[in-house]
């Protein structure tokens, strides 16, 4: 591995350097071959998994852990920082340069109560989310891998250390600027550093001004409601939208308690930590609003509350529009001939898609499978077997006489079922396929976990004899509940 280390050379002061603690009797537990390749590695060798764990050092890293703040389900903490997690530097690889972060490895100067470390569990899950979420075109950061060790770690009981290797265009968090606003009595210093080192390293064509300053934030807010647009259109609840686990590049960062939706339940709390469902499926675009704007309550030392508020206020249409644009290609409703829909027609639109939402949760459907058979349909023939499912027949009827409207004449039925198997995935990770998997690694069979890393990889194409992980979840299979307990 190539490493820079701009952040540690350029931005003293923002990190403390950290020594790993290591693991014992290290074990390569998952390997994304597709995440290798951009960080220039080709095969998990020995030498590379005593690396990656702590237990021999990197030729041209520097290790050290970021600190930062956030807002917690609402309030404000005011230190925060890598507690378990230490970067070693910046890999260039063959698209770029990538954050390498061992997360779980070891006590940092952030720990705060905690051990420094990450359970067997928790590490897959983040392993297996984030590869999965990249195949289905959602942005976020990726892993490298998972390690395995016997090291001991107590959570409600006994389970042993791993660490994810994750990868990210940055670490950046919004949280980071938060702690460089309040830290700072007033001087700035830090928080115009941290922003100018943003703009220079990842939005190279703006200026470090204020008009760069405002195209910048406009810039977030987008990425910020793209990111959200994509986990509303698939179905995916993250469950801890704390303001330090938003990325300020809009990739999904920091699995937890997520879940990708079962049964279409618009309220879906998928964080057993989390009653109040702060953080349920249908809050999260008001949370990302809310996450942003507590971000640009930081920036205000440095940027003009009207060029803030003019960012903020292009959250909802931005977000609209590209969930709009999702929900169109699953549905089939794309015009190419259109530009852009008329504000009449997406307000029709989105009354057809809210429309089927709730015919699809009254009658219980699962989310992935329901939308997997518009690849199925025939739009200009009277009768589906989509309708067999739903409970209220006529109502569904009176929306399929809507929905065959609207879509009008195809010309190519194959062509067109083809283009909605690519919007509506067959293979999602379901909570029960990601508990078989780190069951069955436990007890040192890390067969099933391979396996469903390989199905993950193509979650749109039919694969044979995989129908196992495509099939909904048994009612025992559905109640598993995650808590943040990581
Ligand atoms: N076992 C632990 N030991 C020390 N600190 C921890 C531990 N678990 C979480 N923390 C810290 O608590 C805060 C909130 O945790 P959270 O679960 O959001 O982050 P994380 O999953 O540890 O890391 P990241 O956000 O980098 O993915 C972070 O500062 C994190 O480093
Ligand atoms: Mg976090």
């Amino acid at each position: 591995m190539q490493l820079k280390q701009d952040f540690f050379t350029q931005l003293p002061g923002f990190y403390s350097q950290v020594t790993p603690q290591g693991l014992t009797d290290p074990k390569w537990i998952g390997w994304s071959r597709d995440a290798a390749h951009l960080v220039g590695l080709s095969q998990p060798t020995e030498s590379l998994l005593a690396q990656l764990a702590g237990n021999k050092s990197i030729d041209g890293a520097c290790y050290y852990s970021q600190v930062y703040s956030g807002h917690q389900f609402g309030g404000y903490s005011p230190q925060l920082g890598d507690g378990r997690s230490i970067l070693i530097g910046e890999a260039q690889g063959p698209e770029g340069s990538w954050d390498v972060a061992l997360k779980g490895s070891g006590l940092t100067p952030y720990s705060r109560q905690g051990d420094g470390r990450a359970v067997l569990r928790s590490a897959i899950r983040e392993f297996l989310i984030s590869e999965a979420l990249y195949h289905l075109h959602v942005p976020t950061t990726r892993a490298l891998a998972v390690i395995g060790s016997t090291t001991p770690v107590w959570r409600e009981q006994r389970e042993t250390a791993a660490i994810t290797v994750r990868l990210a265009k940055s670490h950046l968090r919004f949280g980071h600027f938060e702690y460089f606003c309040h830290s700072e009595n007033g001087s700035n210093e830090k928080l115009t550093q941290l922003l100018h080192f943003t703009i220079k390293q990842h939005y190279p064509h703006l200026s470090c001004d204020k008009a760069g300053y405002k195209a910048w934030f406009i810039q977030v807010v987008k990425d910020t409601a793209k990111m959200i647009a994509h986990w509303q259109a698939i179905g995916f609840a993250h469950g801890v939208m704390n303001t330090d686990n938003m990325s300020i590049l809009g990739d999904s960062f920091d699995f937890g308690p997520f879940a990708f939706l079962d049964t279409f339940k618009e309220d879906f709390i998928c964080n057993h930590s989390d009653p109040q469902g702060r953080y349920a499926f249908n809050q999260q675009p008001g949370v990302g609003l809310w996450n942003l704007q507590r971000l640009a309550q930081a920036l205000t030392p440095l940027i003009a509350s009207d060029d803030l508020i003019y960012a903020l206020n292009t959250y909802q249409t931005e977000l609209v529009q590209h969930y709009l644009c999702l929900m169109r290609n699953k549905l089939g409703l794309y015009q190419p001939y259109l530009k852009r829909e008329s504000q009449a027609q997406d307000d029709e639109d989105l009354a057809l898609i809210g429309e089927l939402m709730k015919l699809m949760q009254e009658s219980q459907l699962d989310h992935t499978l329901t939308w997997r058979q518009f690849g199925q349909i025939t739009p200009t023939q009277q009768h589906v077997c989509l309708r067999d499912d739903f409970v209220a027949k006529n109502d569904f009827d009176t929306w399929y006489l809507r929905y065959q409207n609207r879509v009008g004449v195809i010309d190519n039925i194959e062509q067109w079922q083809g283009l909605r198997d690519r919007a509506n995935p067959q293979y999602i990770l379901r909570n029960f396929l990601a508990q078989e998997a780190i069951e069955a690694a436990e007890n040192g069979d890390f067969s099933v976990l391979e396996q469903l890393h390989q199905v993950l990889q193509r979650p749109f194409d039919e694969q044979v004899n995989m129908s196992a992980y495509s099939r909904k979840p048994t009612p025992e299979e559905a109640g598993i509940i995650m808590s943040c307990s990581s």
